[in-house]
């Protein structure tokens, strides 16, 4: 069941869409194998990933590097191969589109990438990365330009902004264009893959307001992925934890993060950073013996 309050599960307006009417986004039993190297077997990046994201609801995808996240979030964008599985978005099937569908699909889902430098081209203005996915889609410069106004206000620019090259601005400043650009054609789904990870930390806090305030304003949803647990917390209805290309655990931010039931969640947990010194001590002692309950059971298992 969807962590988010009824009314927040409106989206455009009160006229109901049959579309609206199940979880905005399912993944079920998701493979993604990419090819192997040199003739050896494919790997398998996904084993069988099956989760539900609701209109309005923030899920967060944590887990250690390599785990998977990133390709979940790049099949659901359709960057991804899909092996076997589907992924519904408002009932429609979407792991096999064709590029016009896929690109069609670009006014409902969008993603902002972790790196804020890389992301927006160098040589265009702020006005030309804002307008550009308005004008291919037919909108009128000047709408486009009065949309450009909105998004600049919306993500805390002032107007003159749209003159000046991302060159100009800080990590933070970029990441907020970065999140206009995606919020450009109004998307109900944006997948942010670490959109916060390369900000310091009081840029990472204005970024992580700013998209909560975006989503009570909007209704957007966001799969938001992170290796950060103290993020993950700040911002996510629901938390999924990946392990070696499965879910392991999913439930509410409060009980997966206060009482993780999977002994990689605890793990990750525990591997968290805390400022106080005899906190830090009394973690280390907890991750020991979960190592040595861990051992305990393996043993007794082969036994
Ligand atoms: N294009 C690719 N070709 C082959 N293997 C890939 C490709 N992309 C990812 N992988 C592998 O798939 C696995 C999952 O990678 P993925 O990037 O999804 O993990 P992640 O959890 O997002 O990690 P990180 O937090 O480091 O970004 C890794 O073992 C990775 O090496």
């Amino acid at each position: 069941m969807s962590a988010v309050p009824a009314d927040l599960t409106r989206h455009h307006g009160p006229d109901k869409d049959p579309a609206d009417e199940g979880p905005l986004l399912s993944v079920d039993g998701l493979v993604v194998e990419y090819p192997g190297k040199r003739r050896k077997e494919p790997f398998r990046a996904l084993k069988g990933v099956s989760l539900t994201i609701g209109a309005g609801e923030t899920l967060g995808l944590v887990g250690e590097s390599g785990s998977g996240k990133t390709t979940l979030g790049r099949a659901i964008l359709g960057l991804a191969p899909v092996t076997h599985g589907t992924i519904t978005f408002r009932g429609r099937g979407i792991s096999h589109l064709g590029k016009r569908e896929r690109r069609a699909l670009g006014e409902d889902i969008q993603v902002v990438f972790q790196d804020p430098y890389t992301s927006l081209n160098p040589a265009l203005t702020i006005d030309d990365i804002l307008t550009e996915p308005l004008l291919v889609t037919g909108v009128s410069g000047r709408d486009a330009r009065a949309r450009v106004r909105e998004l600049l206000d919306q993500v805390r620019l002032p107007a003159d902004a749209g003159a000046r090259l991302p060159r100009e601005f800080s990590g933070g400043q970029r990441q907020r264009i970065a999140i206009a650009r995606a919020l450009s054609r109004s998307p109900r789904l944006i997948v942010c893959d670490e959109p916060v990870s390369a900000l310091d930390l009081s840029n990472q806090a204005r970024v992580l307001d700013l998209l909560v305030e975006i989503q009570e304003r909007t209704s957007v949803a966001y799969l938001f992925v992170t290796h950060d647990l103290s993020v993950v917390r700040h911002i996510s209805h629901r938390v999924a934890v990946m392990y070696h290309g499965e879910i392991v655990e999913t439930g509410t931010a409060a009980s997966v993060t206060g009482q993780p039931q999977h002994p990689y969640t605890q793990r990750l947990l525990l591997a968290a950073p805390v400022p106080h010194p005899a906190r830090q001590a009394e973690r280390r002692a907890a991750r020991r013996e979960l190592t040595a309950r861990e051992s305990a059971s393996m043993k007794a298992g082969s036994a």
